[in-house]
């Protein structure tokens, strides 16, 4: 038997991309360390001709030369233990893609190791989920172009498609790939925690009920709000919870749980000082929500504001929100893409910005109406310094920022936490501040330890005998 191409890890996505590319025309082998997950698959199969194997060297031994193996396995140390079983299994030439979702660093550093056995790595950022994965991801590869070029023909087929064109396209060099997916994730993180505030006001600050915001978001949804995280945040408060009857979303407990790319795409902002405010905003939520007890132990302690809420105009209202989530998103997206430009510099990788979010309007978690405008922004200047500042943007933020300060403001007032909402604001105003406060911290560096400030009239380093 002669396979095409190769799938390692049967669980969630990798039973699933294996499916997915078996529909596509594929000869898949299969194979899964443990064999329940392999005899899983088989016995669900509808039709679908997917060949397993319960030993390595034989499922490697069944691909065509050069061969190509898809990993989707648990990311970390479980890659590494599979590479290592894989590495005197293969010859020069062929291809091992991770599609996990791995560390960018690990991924060079994978790349390096299997380079110096000639074998192809590519680190593949795949999302979409359970359902993307067999229906169509958005697929972001990273590693040799040439070695990308050999696998494409199958990537493009297996991914989802907007306006006919596959969602993938080569991102870059090395780890570039699993860098946008890790960054993709730190914007759904934000995204989500947004839209989870403007829930927060629909119901607390206006009193709605739960049937009527997911009325109110399904309105949204036809309009430029659209996108699946709004979709399906209808469908969730549209759930009932077939024990108490109750809507599901009030009985799920609030605390919210991570699997590490948003705290990666943080931390390699920090690490290279890029502004991610707001996405590290909405992983902090995350973080502050896992301390259920610790809330429910300061409820009655801390005191709140003592302004009574207003009786607020209810359709009035819905607007500002509305506009609020989307000036918010705007704020979050216009980090996430700073973080690509600027890591794109350190780098050198001259990461596609326009094509990236070509590819992330279909298959993805964060796929949206609102990325069609962020192409057509980098298309119309590849090097735009932040999306604020593209024309479409500047004019939907003129008219949108005093909805967001509303909702902030009324947050505030009320005693209603809008982390990211907030974040937001502040990183819009920050952000068309052409004189900022720094220089204060640079008088109070340059007291306290002679740190040395520059002038604003003229050249040099300055310290002053304070
Ligand atoms: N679920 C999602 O929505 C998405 C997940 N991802 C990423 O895809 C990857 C797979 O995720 P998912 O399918 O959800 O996870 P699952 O937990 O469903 O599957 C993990 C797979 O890895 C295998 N595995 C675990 N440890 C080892 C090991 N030491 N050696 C060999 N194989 C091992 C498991 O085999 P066994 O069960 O037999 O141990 C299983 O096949 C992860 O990196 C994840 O972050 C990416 C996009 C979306
Ligand atoms: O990659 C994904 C979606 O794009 C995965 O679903 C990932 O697990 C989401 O991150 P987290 O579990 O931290 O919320």
């Amino acid at each position: 038997m002669v396979n095409t191409i190769g799938v390692i890890g049967l669980g969630v996505m990798g039973s699933n991309i294996a499916l997915n590319m078996a529909n596509n025309g594929e000869q898949v082998a299969v194979y899964n360390y443990t064999s329940d997950l392999t005899e899983k698959l088989m016995a669900k199969l509808e039709g679908q001709i997917l060949t397993p194997y319960y030993e390595l060297e034989a499922f490697v031994q069944s691909l065509a030369a050069p061969r190509k193996i898809f990993l989707m396995v648990t990311a970390g140390a479980a890659i590494d233990s599979v590479i290592q079983s894989l590495i005197p299994l293969l010859q020069e030439g062929d291809v091992v893609m991770d599609g996990g979702n791995s560390h960018y660093e690990d991924t060079e550093r994978r790349y390096d190791e299997l380079k110096a056995h000639g074998i192809g790595y590519l680190g593949i950022g795949v999302s979409g989920g359970e359902v993307g994965a067999l229906t169509g991801p958005s697929i972001m590869p990273g590693g040799d172009l040439h070695f990308y070029n050999e696998v494409a023909p199958i990537l493009t087929k297996i991914a989802a498609k907007a306006d006919g064109e596959p969602c993938c396209t080569y991102i870059g060099p090395k780890g570039a790939g699993h860098f946008v997916k890790m960054v993709h994730n730190g914007i759904e993180y934000a995204d989500m925690q947004l839209i989870a505030e403007a829930y927060t006001f629909l119901r607390g600050n206006l009193g709605l009920t739960v049937e009527e915001i997911a009325d109110i978001f399904e309105t949204w949804n036809a309009g430029e709000l659209k996108s699946y995280l709004i979709e399906i945040t209808t469908e969730i408060l549209r759930k009932k919870d077939a024990v108490t009857g109750l809507p599901l979303v009030d009985v799920i407990l609030d605390q919210a749980g991570q699997k590490g790319t948003g705290k990666w795409t943080s931390l390699q902002a920090i690490d290279n000082g890029i502004p991610t405010s707001i996405i590290t905003e909405a992983l902090f939520a995350r973080y502050l929500s896992a301390l259920k007890e610790e809330r429910v132990q300061a409820q009655p302690i801390l005191a709140g504001p003592n302004k009574r809420m207003q009786n607020l105009e209810k359709e009035q209202w819905i607007e500002y929100v509305r506009q609020a989530l989307y000036m918010g998103k705007i704020c979050a997206y216009a980090q996430g893409f700073t973080q690509y430009k600027m890591t794109s510099e350190i780098y050198n990788w001259n990461l596609p910005l326009k094509d990236i979010a070509l590819i992330f309007r279909n298959g993805c978690i964060i796929r949206a109406e609102f990325l069609n405008v962020i192409s057509e922004a980098y298309d119309e200047k590849a090097d735009l310094a932040n999306l604020l500042i593209a024309p479409y943007f500047a004019d939907k933020t003129a008219s949108y920022q005093q909805s967001l300060r509303n909702i902030v403001c009324e947050g505030i007032q009320s005693g209603v936490a809008l982390p990211c909402l907030s974040s937001s604001l502040a990183y819009y105003d920050s952000y068309r501040t052409g004189a900022s406060n720094a220089n204060i911290l640079q008088a109070q560096r340059d007291y306290f330890g002679a740190h040395t400030y520059k002038r604003n009239d003229m050249e040099g380093t300055f310290h002053t005998e304070w």
